[in-house]
C-alpha cells in the first residue's frame, strides 16, 4: 500500500500488541470491522463496509503509549488506549474519551519492597523511584514533595526505565516504584507491595479535538455506536422468568430494565412472564432475588450484539 492511498481515510489505531491487543481486535470483529493485516505491515485497509464505509476506514496498529499523540495532533481520527497512557502523554486536552470500554482494568500504585523500612509514601519521599510514568509519577512525588516542603536534593528522583520495572528495587536502583498492578502476581513474585494508588485506568476509546476531516464525522458515529452495542452486549445479559401477577411488582423491581421489563400475557390467566435487561455483574443476586420473591422458570440469555 502506498502512503497516498491513506488520503482522505478515516484512520483507527490499536495497540499493536500487548495487554490490550486482543481485546482490540475482539471488539472491531464484533463491531463487523474485518480487515486482512500483513506481515510487517502497520496500516490495513479494512474489507468488508458496507457501501458507506468501503475505502473510508483503515486500521494502524501503533504502540499503546503512542495513540494519544496521533489522535491529539489529528493525524489519526480515532484510537483505543488505556486512560492512563492518555494522562501519561498530557494528551488529555487533545482528545476526548468517547467510551470506556471495560478491559485493560488496572491501578497505578507506589509500591516498596515488603520486607524493608519504608511503610508509607512520606517515607519514600526525597528517595529514589523508579516507574515507566515519569510524568504521572513526577506529578504525585512533586505534590508529596511540595506538602513535605522536600526542596533542592532533598526532592524525589524519579528515574525512567522503559520496562522490569519491578527489578529496580531488588536491583538497587530504586527504593520504591511506580508500576501498573492488576492481579497482583508480578509486585508479589518481586516481593513488592503497595502503599499508595495514584491512578485507576482502564482502556478507552478516543477521538481527537481537532480532526483533520470533518467529513469523517458521521462515520466516526457510526463506529462508535457500533462499539458501543458490543461493549453494552459484554455488560448485559436477558433474564426471563415467570411470575404471579399478584407479586409482578415485586419482581419488576428487581428487574426494572434500561426502559422498562417486557411483560407478556400466558394461557394462564394469573401469571405473566417478564423479560428484562440485567447487568451481569449483579445475576446471581438478581436471580436469588427472584426466586424468593415467587419468580419461577428464570433463564439467562447472553447477547451478542446489541444497540441500547
Ligand atoms: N496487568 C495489566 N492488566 C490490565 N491492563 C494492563 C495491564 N498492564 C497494562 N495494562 C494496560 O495496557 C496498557 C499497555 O500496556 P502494555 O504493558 O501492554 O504495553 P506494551 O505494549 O508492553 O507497551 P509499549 O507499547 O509502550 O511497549 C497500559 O498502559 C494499561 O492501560
Ligand atoms: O498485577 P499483574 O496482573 O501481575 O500485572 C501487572 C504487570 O502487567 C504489566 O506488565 P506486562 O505483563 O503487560 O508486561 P510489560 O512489563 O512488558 O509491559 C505491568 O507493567 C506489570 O508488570
Amino acid at each position: 500500500m502506498n502512503v497516498d492511498s491513506l488520503d482522505g481515510r478515516l484512520l483507527f489505531a490499536i495497540p499493536k500488541k500487548g495487554r490490550l491487543y486482543e481485546k482490540c481486535i475482539s471488539i472491531l470483529a464484533g463491531a463487523d470491522i474485518q480487515f486482512r493485516r500483513h506481515a510487517r505491515l502497520d496500516v490495513c485497509l479494512v474489507l468488508n463496509h458496507p457501501i458507506a464505509l468501503t475505502d473510508h476506514y483503515i486500521r494502524v496498529f501503533l504502540p499503546a503509549s503512542d495513540i494519544p499523540s496521533f489522535v491529539g495532533k489529528g493525524n489519526v481520527d480515532l484510537g483505543i488506549t488505556g486512560h492512563d497512557v492518555i494522562l501519561e502523554s498530557q494528551m488529555q486536552e487533545h482528545v476526548t474519551e468517547e467510551l470506556r470500554l471495560g478491559f485493560g482494568k488496572c491501578a497505578l500504585q507506589v509500591q516498596v519492597p515488603e520486607a524493608g523500612a519504608i511503610k508509607t509514601v512520606e517515607d519514600l519521599a526525597g528517595k529514589r523511584v523508579v516507574t515507566s510514568f515519569e510524568v504521572l509519577s513526577g506529578e504525585y512525588f512533586g505534590k508529596l514533595d511540595d506538602q513535605l516542603q522536600l526542596a533542592g536534593d532533598n526532592r524525589t528522583k524519579i528515574e525512567y526505565v522503559g520496562g522490569s520495572v519491578e527489578a529496580a528495587c531488588a536491583l538497587g536502583l530504586a527504593d520504591g516504584i511506580v508500576d501498573l498492578v492488576e492481579s497482583g502476581d508480578t509486585m508479589r513474585a518481586a516481593s513488592l507491595h503497595a502503599i499508595a494508588t495514584v491512578l485507576e485506568t482502564e482502556a478507552v476509546l478516543i477521538k481527537s479535538r481537532v480532526p483533520k476531516h470533518a467529513a469523517h464525522s458521521g462515520l466516526i458515529s457510526l463506529i462508535t455506536n457500533r462499539i458501543k452495542g458490543v461493549v453494552a452486549a459484554g455488560k448485559y445479559a436477558i433474564c426471563q422468568y415467570n411470575v404471579s401477577r399478584d407479586r409482578l411488582s415485586s419482581a419488576i423491581a428487581i428487574t426494572p430494565g434500561r426502559r422498562a421489563p417486557t411483560i407478556s400475557p400466558l394461557e394462564t390467566d394469573d401469571w405473566v412472564a417478564v423479560s428484562s435487561m440485567v447487568e451481569k455483574k449483579k445475576l446471581a443476586q438478581i436471580m436469588d432475588d427472584l426466586v424468593a420473591t415467587g419468580a419461577e422458570d428464570i433463564l439467562i440469555f447472553s447477547l451478542d450484539n446489541c444497540r441500547v
